[in-house]
This record gives C-alpha cells, sequence and structure tokens, in this order.
C-alpha cells in the first residue's frame, strides 16, 4: 500500500466498533485495524486506501438506536442506547470497482469519540475534495424519454440524480420534447456560462444532438464557418457525460467499458476527462454531420435505414434488419480516395487497445503539437499538408470509418478495436464483394476473438481524412440521394423483388453516421483531433482495479 505522505490526520475511529487507525493525507484516506485486539492478531491486516480523487462525498451522520440520521449540515451531540456516551460518526462514500467496468458508491461510516474530532475529519475531508480541480458543481441535463426501452427519465431521477445530489451537484434537468429539441436548445438558448457540463441521458442518436448544439455553438461563438471542410474547428470546452438509456450506446460503451447509467454518473461526478476524435462530413462544401463512432455505406447504412421503419419492434430491429440486409447482399460500386495519417503511432492491426491514459493518443497528440509550432499551421491541417491521397475503385459491400473502437454489448470489441478514442485519425475499413459465407465470416469475428480484418476482401487503413464518391454519382456529384426519391427505389426495390436474393449491385446505399442517415452518397470526411471531451477516462485496464483493495477485505 502506498504510504501517505504528509498525514493531514491521524486518528483512531471505530468502524463497526472496532477499533482502526485511521489517516488522512492529500491524495489517500486509510484506515487500518489496530492489531491489539486478540481476535484479530493472527489475520493479515492490510488496511484500506481510497485515493483522495475517488471520494464522492461526507457527511455528518448520527447512530442512535441502530438507525442512522443522516444531517449533512448540523453537528449534534448523541447518545448511543445506553444513554450514557457520547458519540459523533462521518460516513464517507467513494466509488469501489465491480467488474466488467462498473463503479458502484461504497460507504464507510466511522464513529469518534468526540463531536470536535468529528467535525474536524469531516471539514478536512471537504476541504480536501474542494480543492480538486475539474469536478462539476453545476450541470445540464437532457433527458430523451424515447430513447432505447424508454426508461430514460426513470434511470434519471431513480439512479442518477440521488447520487448527483449526494456529490452536491446542481443540475437543471430538460426532458427533450420532440427530436432535435436538445441539439437546438444548445445551439441558441442555452446560458452556457451557468453550467461546467453537459449530461445527455439517451442513446448514441441523442448523443449525437448534443454534439451538434454544442460543435455548432462553440463555432459560431469563435467566429468559425462550420460549414467550412478545410477550416480548423475550435475544441469545446464544456464536458458531456453520457447516461446510457439508448438501443447500442456504444459511445458510452467504448470509452467507460460497460453501458451502467450509476458507472457513468460516478464518471461525471469524480470530473473525469476523456478527449474524442470527431470526423465532419462534409457534401460539396456543404456541412451534412459530425461522427463520433461510426460512419457505415452499404451494410450498416442498409441496416439502418431498414430498421428505422421497425422501431415500433424495439431493440429486436437491428437483429431483424441485419439479417436481412445479409441476405440481400447488395454491393455498391464507388471509389473511396484517403489520406494516411503519417507520423501517427498505430496502426488498425495492432494488438494493443486504447485504454485510460493511452499512450498512443498522448503521443500522437504531441507529433501534432509540435508540427504546428514548427510550421506555424493549424494543428488539423498539418497532416494533410505532408501526405499523398491514395485511391481505391471497387464494389464494396461495405464501407466503414470508425473513429474509435464502436465496442458494444453486442461486439464486445467493436468495428475497429485498435483504434483510438483520440488519436485524431479514423480507420476506414473496405469490405469488398464477396460471397454471402465470407462476408458471414466477416460479420461473426466482430463478435469472437477472431481479426475481422485478416481476410483477403477487406483491407484497412488508419486514415485523417477520406472521400467517396459512388459509381452513378461521379460525373454529377450534386446528386442527391433525397432527390433520386421513391421512384428510383421502387424501380431498384422491384429488380430485387424479382430476384430474390439477388446479391445485386444498387446503386446507392445510404451512410449511417452515428446511427442517423445521410441525405447524400457523396461525401468528404475529415477528423478533428480531440474536439469534444467526455466525462469518461477511458476503458481501464483490468490491473488498475485488482490492485486497489477490496473494501470487503476489512
Ligand atoms: C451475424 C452476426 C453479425 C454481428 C455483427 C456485429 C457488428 C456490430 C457492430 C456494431 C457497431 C455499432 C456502431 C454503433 C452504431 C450506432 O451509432 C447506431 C445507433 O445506435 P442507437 O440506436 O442510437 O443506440 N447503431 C447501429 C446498429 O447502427
Ligand atoms: N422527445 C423526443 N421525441 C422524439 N424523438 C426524440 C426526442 N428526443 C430525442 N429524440 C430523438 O430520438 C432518437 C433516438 O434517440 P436515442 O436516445 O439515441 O435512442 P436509441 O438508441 O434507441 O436510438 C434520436 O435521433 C433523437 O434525436
Ligand atoms: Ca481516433
Amino acid at each position: 500500500m502506498e504510504r501517505p505522505s504528509r498525514l493531514l490526520l491521524v486518528s483512531q475511529l471505530c468502524i463497526r466498533n472496532t477499533a482502526y487507525d485511521v489517516s488522512l493525507s492529500r491524495s489517500l484516506l486509510t484506515w487500518k485495524r489496530l492489531t491489539s485486539s486478540p481476535m484479530y492478531r493472527f489475520r493479515p491486516n492490510m488496511g484500506h486506501s481510497v485515493p483522495l480523487s475517488e471520494i464522492i462525498s461526507v457527511r455528518g451522520e448520527e447512530e442512535e438506536g441502530g438507525t442512522k440520521h443522516k444531517d449533512d449540515s448540523s453537528w449534534k451531540k448523541i447518545k448511543d442506547r445506553g444513554g450514557q456516551d457520547s458519540r459523533q460518526a462521518f460516513t464517507v462514500s467513494y466509488v469501489e470497482r465491480c467488474r466488467q467496468h462498473r463503479w458502484r458508491c461504497a460507504e464507510v461510516t466511522f464513529t469518534c469519540p468526540d463531536t470536535e474530532l468529528c467535525w474536524n475529519w469531516v471539514r478536512s475531508i471537504r476541504e480536501q475534495l474542494a480543492s480538486i480541480s475539474g469536478r462539476p458543481r453545476s450541470l445540464l441535463v437532457y433527458i430523451n424519454p424515447y430513447g432505447g426501452k424508454r426508461q430514460g427519465k426513470h434511470i434519471y431521477e431513480h439512479k442518477v440524480a440521488p447520487l448527483f445530489a449526494q456529490a452536491g451537484i446542481s443540475t437543471q434537468v430538460i426532458v427533450t420534447e420532440y427530436a432535435n429539441h436538445a441539439r437546438d436548445h444548445l445551439r441558441t438558448d442555452a446560458e452556457l456560462s451557468n453550467f461546467d457540463g453537459v449530461v445527455c441521458v439517451g442513446g448514441d442518436g441523442m448523443f449525437s444532438e448534443i454534439i451538434h448544439g454544442l460543435i455548432w455553438r462553440t463555432q459560431i461563438d469563435s467566429g468559425i464557418d462550420p460549414n467550412c471542410p478545410d477550416e480548423a474547428l475550435s475544441p469545446c470546452s464544456l464536458r458531456i457525460g453520457i447516461i446510457p438509456a439508448g438501443s447500442t450506446d456504444c459511445i458510452c460503451f467504448a470509452t467507460v467499458g460497460t453501458n451502467d447509467p450509476i458507472t457513468s454518473a460516478l464518471h461525471i461526478i469524480l470530473g473525469d476527462s476523456q478527449p474524442l476524435d470527431v470526423s465532419s462530413v462534409h457534401h460539396n462544401n456543404v456541412f451534412l454531420r459530425y461522427s463520433v463512432s461510426l460512419l457505415g455505406y452499404g451494410f450498416y447504412g442498409d441496416v439502418l435505414s431498414d430498421s428505422e421503419r421497425k422501431r415500433w419492434m424495439g431493440l429486436a430491429r437491428y437483429d431483424i434488419s441485419g439479417a436481412k440486409m445479409f441476405l440481400t447482399h447488395h454491393y455498391y460500386e464507388g471509389t473511396v480516395s484517403y489520406l494516411p495519417a503519417r507520423g501517427a503511432v498505430g496502426t488498425p492491426r495492432d494488438s494493443s487497445r486504447c485504454r485510460s491514459g493511452c499512450a498512443v493518443c498522448q503521443h500522437n497528440e504531441e507529433i501534432r503539437s509540435d508540427r504546428a509550432v514548427k510550421y506555424e499551421m493549424d494543428e488539423a491541417s498539418d497532416c494533410e499538408n505532408d501526405g499523398e491521397w491514395r485511391t481505391v475503385r471497387g464494389k464494396f459491400l461495405a464501407i466503414n470509418a470508425a473513429c474509435m473502437s464502436c465496442a458494444c454489448p453486442r461486439s464486445p470489441k467493436g468495428l475497429s478495436p485498435a483504434a483510438h478514442l483520440a488519436d485524431g485519425t479514423t480507420d476506414l475499413i473496405l469490405v469488398r464483394k464477396c460471397s454471402r459465407f465470407n462476408f458471414l465470416r466477416h460479420l461473426l469475428r466482430h463478435t469472437n476473438k477472431d481479426d475481422q480484418f485478416d481476410l483477403a476482401f477487406v483491407e484497412v487503413h488508419r486514415v485523417v481524412r477520406f472521400r467517396f464518391t459512388p459509381r452513378h454519382c461521379q460525373s454529377d456529384s450534386d446528386l442527391e440521394l433525397e432527390l433520386l426519391g421513391n421512384s428510383k427505389r421502387q424501380i431498384f426495390s422491384q429488380i430485387c423483388r424479382d430476384h430474390p436474393a439477388c446479391g445485386c449491385a444498387r446503386t446507392y446505399s445510404s451512410w449511417n453516421c452515428d446511427g442517423e442517415i445521410l441525405t447524400h452518397a457523396a461525401i468528404d470526411v475529415r477528423v478533428h483531433c480531440r474536439l469534444i471531451k467526455l466525462f469518461a477516462r477511458g476503458i481501464e485496464e483490468p490491473q488498475v482495479f485488482e490492485d486497489l483493495h477490496n473494501p470487503c477485505a476489512i
């Protein structure tokens, strides 16, 4: 156990009638059983340490007749059951790590011999907590009541709000009334200076609304034109917390390691910060959307278009549409050009993964800033100036770009398992036309340990920018999917009905952009390194929590 340096307080206090040596330093709260009791003499005395940075709150507490009366503000002398001795108690709530990256709120209650000492402990711990920088005091919360299983409001009220209250965080809560309510509120109405962060209760689609509002607002406030694909965008200063309450929730899963509202709430309370790359998507120099997870044309675009019509089925819609699109086996012709990430450490085939405090992300960030200083250029465009565009033409079943791993419960390692959250690159995955059997092999490898890229018809490139032009668009890039409209779609679906499960070429698919359908097939995508920040820390390596002592050992 780390020996706390410069102790602020040391006392003998009791936990459940057992005496402990308790100490507080600037970084740790430690309690260790006194060994004088004959009962414990021969048992190992490990002690227990909680980093100050993982303490949620401390509160004064009265213990009377076995029932506890919480009292945050005032301190009263209380009597024990016999009515003779006076005792005071305080309770510390802290983060406890459970299996599979889940966090829980654990509590330990210390009883003190006198009021003065007890008060001293509470005051000292509170002072240390107040000196931790980066913890939010005030949050703007958006709840999508219709996301996922429609549990957003319930999840927030029952699992999250009590924790925020306990941590002394004030909130303004907005339950959205229509799609894009949160986006539009953030763009124009929200008084952002009142808040230390924004909380999104919903799925990937809701998160997408939040980042669209926040990024847009930040650019307008900084005098940057978000429509220009070559502009270096200004990073958003407010962090975003995700309380998962949607269908896939891959952004939460890939940045925290689990989809659990309590774990997410605790990351927000501790004030974690995880920067995230964002891709901007343009069509003919007109801004379409931002993406942080999956940009998918072909298979994933078709699955999303089809599943939107089946929303009433709930979460099963992705399975039904997935199976249908797999059988339909459409492929699409087009040209992909991309700018490889040069000078960046890491490749999409690495066996190492982006984890909390990722060295690859940090290294690439340093390279970017060094270059920017050296060549006096903006950081976002430096990779592009010395790069060489490459072009791939062909028939594709799927074209996917993953700015992050896109891990989710359905695919725990994700679409691109070695992708990084904040390295300024996206992994461009090209799945060429192949047999259904081979495509199934590729898809199934998303769900097991085998490498989904180790197949002759799959290629993957780590890029900073790419463009896609569908074949029939090549001479007429203005063609809009929307204008294609129903007439052409009907012709194609007629053809497909005439040839069931034909595996035929369709002219256009659509792009699935973080769960939203894009209106154009020809797009220009550019990665903006660390444009936003989340209240998260990336997925922790397992040994981080194995090293920490388990309170159950007390
Ligand atoms: C035959 C077996 C096939 C298994 C294939 C498993 C691959 C799963 C890869 C999923 C990648 C998910 C990327 C996240 C996408 C979300 O933005 C989007 C929208 O999520 P939301 O509904 O808003 O939570 N969900 C989907 C399925 O397109
Ligand atoms: N009040 C609302 N009514 C209808 N749709 C909404 C509302 N608030 C948000 N939305 C939209 O609902 C869509 C799905 O939300 P999301 O929370 O991502 O759930 P899911 O993961 O189930 O798709 C998003 O595109 C979002 O814009
Ligand atoms: Ca990335």
